[in-house]
């Protein structure tokens, strides 16, 4: 099969959806592989790298495109990508396609076969989206406590206080993967951390693991807001899978509370969970709301390129492989993982949580494999 692996364009977006393992892999296998050149220099993989395993090298992004049945990318197309979008063509990337209705329009009306990183599910988990959760859930504390500082805006705390003065309070909304690996970090900082979650099991585990050194609360608006009017830094981190994220810190809450908390919104790539939220860019990350400072950037692995491009190829080179040996149709018959992944196919959406977040038509996926 032709793979191309385009470079990534949106706002200081620095990974890389193939390593030159993964590619060495595919060509042992007999595929040949087109990486954009320059493809790997934000994550530090240099071109030779790649060529050394086995890649060609081609200068145009349009040519990678064309020329490829399986596209590989990091994240969704943006607008100046979209005239490359056409039929026939499957595209393996972060959608997120419950957020944007334009490039959902965009992956229709080309009739492009797209898979979601983020919705595969294997055994209730999700599988490609987890390892950058996990980095997404370190960055937050670490983005939180510099706009904490006062010369970023913030309350001027720090999260672990020191001798004869409280840490910080951070509130982490979500214990799911992102939450948990921010409430870690949190703890590692000496804050003072609670989490809350609908999910009474998930609190269970995190309370047997850190033996009250996280406090756990149920999630209600009623606990939420508790929590918020409390905490210093406030992260969220919820999901339902697919759909768009709920609102659960609303504009009149964010208004009572600390002066200069931050807010840091990791569900902002499924449109965030707080009510002023709106996505922002790593050139300009934050902006304040009553006072308050919110960060909303819907692609923070990007500013750690290097390990989250191994993070994410580590876990998608195995659906790579499926997809370009068995052909789409057979690697998603043979892998219900993969089929909760089909997002859009031949102009129709195939996902439920997201022909609801837009209102249009659903095809379920094994009607697209049954034609
Ligand atoms: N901004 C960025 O750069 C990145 C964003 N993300 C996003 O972070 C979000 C979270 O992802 P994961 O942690 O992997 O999801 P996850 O599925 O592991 O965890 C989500 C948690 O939210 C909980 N939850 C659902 N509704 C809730 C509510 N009303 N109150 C409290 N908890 C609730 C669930 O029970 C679950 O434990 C997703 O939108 C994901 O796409 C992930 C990576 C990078
Ligand atoms: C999950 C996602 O969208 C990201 O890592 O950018």
């Amino acid at each position: 099969m032709k793979i191309g692996v385009p470079t990534e364009v949106k706002n200081h977006e620095n990974r890389v959806a193939a390593t030159p393992a993964g590619v060495h892999e595919l060509v042992r296998r007999g595929h040949s592989v087109s990486v954009q050149k320059g493809a790997g220099l934000g994550s530090h993989i240099p071109d030779e790298e790649y060529l050394a395993a086995g890649a060609e090298l081609d200068e145009s992004a349009d040519r990678v495109w064309a020329e490829s049945e399986l596209i590989l990318k990091v994240k969704e197309p943006v607008a100046e990508e979209y005239h490359r979008l056409r039929e026939g063509q499957v595209l393996f990337t972060y959608l997120h396609l419950a957020a944007s209705r334009p490039c959902t329009d965009a992956l229709l009306s080309a009739g492009i076969t797209a898979i979601a990183y983020e919705t595969v599910q294997a055994g209730g988990t999700l599988p490609l989206l987890a390892p950058m959760s996990e980095v997404a859930g370190r960055l937050a504390p670490q983005v939180g406590a510099y706009n904490l500082m006062r010369v970023n805006g913030g309350r001027g705390v720090l999260p672990g206080g020191v001798p004869g003065v409280p840490p910080a309070k951070i509130v982490v909304i979500g214990g799911g993967v992102s939450g948990f690996n921010a409430a870690q970090v949190a703890v590692g900082m000496g804050a003072d951390v609670t989490i809350l979650d609908v999910n009474i099991d998930r609190l269970r585990y995190i309370d047997a693991i850190y033996q009250g050194r996280m406090k756990t609360m149920v999630s209600t608006s009623y606990t939420i807001e508790q929590a918020v009017l409390d905490a210093d830094l406030v992260i969220g981190a919820v999901l339902i899978p697919g759909a768009k994220a709920p609102t659960l810190v609303s504009n009149e809450l964010v208004a009572r509370m600390k002066p200069g908390a931050v807010l840091v919104d990791i569900a902002i790539d499924q449109g965030g969970c707080f009510e002023d939220s709106h996505p922002t860019t790593h050139d300009q990350p934050t902006f304040p709301v009553h006072g308050a400072v919110f960060y909303c950037v819907g692609n923070m692995p990007g500013s750690v390129p290097n390990t989250s491009t191994y993070a994410l190829t580590n876990a998608t080179l195995p659906y790579v492989l499926k997809l370009a040996d068995q052909g789409w149709q057979n690697a998603l018959l043979g892998d219900p993982a993969l089929r909760t992944g089909l997002n859009t196919h031949a102009g129709t959406v195939t996902n439920g949580p997201v022909a609801v977040a837009h209102k249009l038509p659903f095809t379920p996926v094994d009607v697209v494999l049954a034609a």
